[in-house]
């Protein structure tokens, strides 16, 4: 299976929206690489971060695209933005072990950074391990995400 990954920013975040795409766009697990902007030198340079986000928890729950990665100045407005969106799951996370349970705890779809934080190389390197990884469904961690999803529902 390849995936069809949402990359997203605001203008705090634009080098390594830019430099993680390229990175996708040459990993063979990445089918499709889904550009929300913010682009250099574009009209929507200046859109702001919850704009952003929410398209891309949007792009997810519409069965656009099946994980995203959002970056700016901390990682914290993007995670917020996306996760308003029902049955969307965002978290920042700047280190290996949290990029690895934000998926195979939580079945997160959504990673975001921010590129005021962490440094652009480890950045890189925890959206390649980032890929690695796969919820599952028949895991323990299961009922407990079940849970979220069910006060969404009421
Ligand atoms: O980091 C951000 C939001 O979490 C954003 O890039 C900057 O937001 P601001 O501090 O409100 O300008």
């Amino acid at each position: 299976m390849t995936y069809r990954i949402v990359v997203g920013c605001d203008d705090a975040g634009l080098d390594y929206k830019e430099r993680i795409a390229e990175d996708l766009r040459a990993d063979p697990r990445v089918g499709e690489v889904i550009d929300l902007g913010v682009h250099r030198g574009a009209e929507d340079v200046h859109r702001p971060y919850p704009e952003i986000g929410l398209a891309a928890g949007e792009a997810i729950r519409d069965g656009r695209a099946d994980r995203a990665v959002l970056i700016c100045g901390t990682g914290i407005g993007m995670a917020l933005s996306a996760n308003k969106v029902a049955g969307v799951r965002a978290t920042t996370a700047h280190d290996s072990y949290s990029v690895e349970r934000s998926v195979l705890s939580n079945n997160c779809q959504v990673v975001t950074f921010g590129q005021r934080v962490v440094g652009l190389e480890l950045a890189r390197r925890l959206v390649a391990e980032w890929l690695g990884f796969e919820f599952d469904h028949q895991s323990a961690s299961a009922a407990k995400v079940e849970l979220i999803a069910e006060y969404e529902r009421c």
